[in-house]
């Protein structure tokens, strides 16, 4: 298999590991993830992985329902580290290596994190997976990505969502939004597009990383994207540098 990326952070939404039950982790997703991953793992690419928690709990939906913020935004870390260590589980079931590094630190539920380390657990074969996001309250998983992307030297941002791209509107919204196959950071902002916030696509664009939003609920798109076959939306910088 021919791979265009060598180091690639990839984002997995939350969410979507609940699948069809919609709240909690489905073994089933994490095992088909796990599959997948292992498959660009063997084809020679590094992988780093940031997970989000929205499937446990978010700190904004409990500070709306009268958790303190900060600490609801902790619980929401703490929900990434549980999905990571499923994923790290699922990971060793097809025999892939993984190595659980927490922003926060947790020793020994994962090993403190640090570039270096998860640098090091990558050249080693295995699959470094980056929970807590970014370690601090008012931040998301998505900014997390960015940064660790941007840390790590990877050479594209891959967000596995559960649309097959970036649409004109929220498409499991609105069933009249078309999808973009390539769109600018400057164009997601100017139209206010919501697939990832803000604060992680201008992350992205002032460190120059690619994005890439494909469907990772379909086996076999990690495999496409990291081929360079067309496949969900690529974000690009234009030619002016926007
Ligand atoms: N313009 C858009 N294009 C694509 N998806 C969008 C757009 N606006 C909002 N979304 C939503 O963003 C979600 C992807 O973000 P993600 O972080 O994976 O999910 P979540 O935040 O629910 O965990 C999609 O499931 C989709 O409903
Ligand atoms: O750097 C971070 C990353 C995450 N979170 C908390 O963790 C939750 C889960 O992350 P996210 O919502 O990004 O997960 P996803 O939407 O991908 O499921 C967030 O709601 C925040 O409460 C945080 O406080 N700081």
């Amino acid at each position: 298999m021919k791979t265009i990326y060598k180091r690639i952070l990839l984002k997995l939404s939350g969410e979507s590991l609940a699948g069809e039950q919609g709240f909690g982790i489905d073994q089933q997703r994490v095992a088909d993830y796990s599959e997948q991953i292992k498959e660009i793992v063997d084809a020679g690419v590094e992988v780093a992985v940031v997970i989000g928690g929205g499937n446990i709990f978010r700190g904004l939906k409990g500070a709306a329902q009268g958790v303190d913020r900060v600490k609801g935004d902790y619980m929401g870390m703490l929900a990434t580290v549980i999905n990571s260590l499923a994923l790290s589980s699922g990971l060793d079931a097809v025999g892939q290596p993984s190595q659980v590094l927490t922003a926060v630190g947790m020793f020994p539920i994962g090993e403190q994190y640090s570039k270096w380390r998860a640098i090091e657990a990558m050249q080693q074969g295995k699959v470094a997976i980056m929970s807590c996001g970014t370690g601090n309250p008012f931040f998301t998983t998505d900014t997390g990505s960015a940064l660790r992307g941007i840390e790590v030297g990877a050479d594209v941002m891959l967000k596995g969502t559960r649309v097959d791209g970036i649409y004109t509107a929220d498409p499991e919204k609105d069933p009249t939004a078309t999808k973009f196959d390539r769109i600018t950071y400057d164009e997601i902002y100017r139209r206010g597009l919501k697939v990832m916030d803000m604060t992680a696509t201008i992350m992205c664009k002032e460190n120059n990383l690619p994005i890439h939003v494909f469907n990772m609920d379909v086996k076999g798109n990690l495999r496409k994207v990291v081929s360079g076959e067309p496949c969900g939306t690529v974000v690009y910088q234009d030619n002016t540098g926007r």
